[in-house]
């Protein structure tokens, strides 16, 4: 008996038995019907390669991106473990010491809050991907500032499941202290998908991992002041409305926040989501106005400055690094225990959000006189209406709450903190106009 395939797909082209063959009518659908079985077979045989090529070809992919590691072996786990012990003394007063994995490590906040966990004698191991939306050369110089201070960054990315289970094998880290993503108001508009890769796709990865490391730590991430979006209550309450944003960065940060809800929903994690509210300071992030200005100012370039409606000067609630470092060094303080092991809920853990602002905003063009006064050189501005590029016309925290439960209290103004900044600046940059390229 003939099985359905051998009728389907002859295994000799050409040698199909036709019924009643005879006529010229059947020889030439004889005739036709073998080449199309002819072509049929080889469309079958290129498929085939086709398939065959592109197995091999993920293959290769996945084991070059295996040999080419740059994480994992007996020497990478002790350099890991070495950094992620606490050395707080026996005894001391703030306990035992924490151990947290800081993701963006190498990036402005992150490299800042490393330190100050290490200065204090708490254990940080450090992961980064080192992407190039700004000179990664400075990510590099801030990963090597901590390297001498003996805390150990990972270069690897948070949408790296793998790497984020072994390092949570390694380590049984206390705290996640979660501050990659990808930042920046306007370049959501020239770079949708990297908002959604960094903020959305790879806190999940996070989530995912802490939900499953046994034991599961308390997260503290960075949210963002732009939530508060097209809000005009001021100052901005946590309580306020933040379904209303103005751009893609900072829908991917409410999305965030919403995440990290169902997280601490369904599996006991601990959360506490920090809104910062444009932070400045030494080390800090070259894409941003002050930090661009200076340079600008310094090159004799002009700088453009956006204005509001009706001639109404845009004004940010500046927040100086130093600031924001207590602010998430007390968030880990007081964050509260995660409940769930082995991806279970065990009861409810905590969730909190906070602002971390400055609570007194300064206008842009304050802001560049400021710099002027510091720099001793006169910019040279171009004022222009603001674009419809995400931006909002102010920022303005409310910081009670942070207050009450933190102990958060900021105390640098805008004039101090950009003297410090401009003081890194030159000794990094070095004294010359320009002689450095950013
Ligand atoms: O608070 C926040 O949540 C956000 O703060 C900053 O965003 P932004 O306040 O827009 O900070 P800058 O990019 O430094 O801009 C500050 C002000 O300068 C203005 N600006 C910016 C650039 C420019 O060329 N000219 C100019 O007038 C902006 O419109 C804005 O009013 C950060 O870049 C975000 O990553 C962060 O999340």
């Amino acid at each position: 008996m003939r099985a359905l395939e051998d009728d389907l797909f002859p295994s000799t082209p050409g040698k199909v038995k036709i019924e009643r063959a005879g006529g010229a009518m059947n020889r030439q659908l004889h005739r036709c019907f073998a080449s199309t079985s002819t072509m049929f077979l080889w469309a079958l045989f290129l498929v085939a390669m086709t398939a065959s090529y592109l197995s091999f070809q993920s293959f290769v992919d996945t084991s070059s991106k295996y040999f080419a590691a740059s994480w994992g072996g007996l020497h990478w786990e002790r350099q890991i473990r070495a950094s992620a012990a606490p050395r707080r003394p026996p005894g001391s007063a703030a306990g035992a010491g924490m151990s947290v994995l800081v993701t963006g490590a190498s990036g402005f906040v992150g490299a800042h809050c490393s330190l100050a966990l290490r200065k204090r004698g708490d254990g940080v191991v450090g992961i980064d991907n080192f992407n190039a939306y700004y000179d990664p050369s400075l990510k590099k110089a801030r990963k090597a500032l901590l390297s001498s201070h003996g805390v150990f960054v990972v270069e690897g990315d948070i949408n790296d499941g793998r790497l984020l289970a072994k390092l949570f094998d390694v380590v049984p880290f206390t705290h996640v202290l979660h501050l990659a993503a990808q930042a920046g108001v306007r370049y959501a508009m020239e770079n949708p998908a990297s908002y959604v890769h960094s903020n959305v796709a790879g806190l999940v990865t996070l989530l995912e991992a802490c939900k499953n490391a046994d034991p599961q730590p308390a997260i503290v991430w960075a949210s963002s002041s732009s939530v508060y979006g097209l809000n005009d209550k001021v100052p901005f309450s946590e309580s306020h409305r933040t379904d209303q944003p103005a751009s893609l960065y900072a829908a991917t940060k409410k999305a965030g926040e919403e995440i990290t809800h169902s997280y601490n929903h369904i599996y006991g994690l601990s959360i506490t989501g920090l809104r910062f509210f444009t932070v400045y300071g030494p080390w800090g992030r070259p894409d941003m106005a002050y930090f661009s200005f200076t340079r600008n100012i310094l090159q004799g370039k002009p700088i453009t400055v956006y204005r509001g409606k009706n001639h109404v000067d845009l004004a940010r609630d500046f927040t100086y690094i130093d600031d924001i470092v207590k602010g998430c060094l007390g968030s880990l303080d007081t964050a509260g225990r995660s409940t769930g092991t082995g991806g279970k809920k065990r009861g409810p853990a905590p969730y909190r959000i906070f602002n971390l602002g400055n609570t007194s905003p300064v206008t842009v063009p304050t802001l560049v006189s400021i710099l002027e006064k510091h720099l001793r050189v006169k910019a040279k501005k171009h004022v222009v209406e603001m674009p419809g590029n995400g931006d909002v016309p102010f920022t303005h925290a409310n910081i009670s709450l942070a207050r009450q439960q933190l102990g958060y209290k900021p105390t640098t103004n805008l004039d101090a903190g950009l003297k410090k900044f401009v003081k890194w600046y030159l000794s990094y940059y070095g004294y010359t106009r320009g002689s450095k390229n950013l």
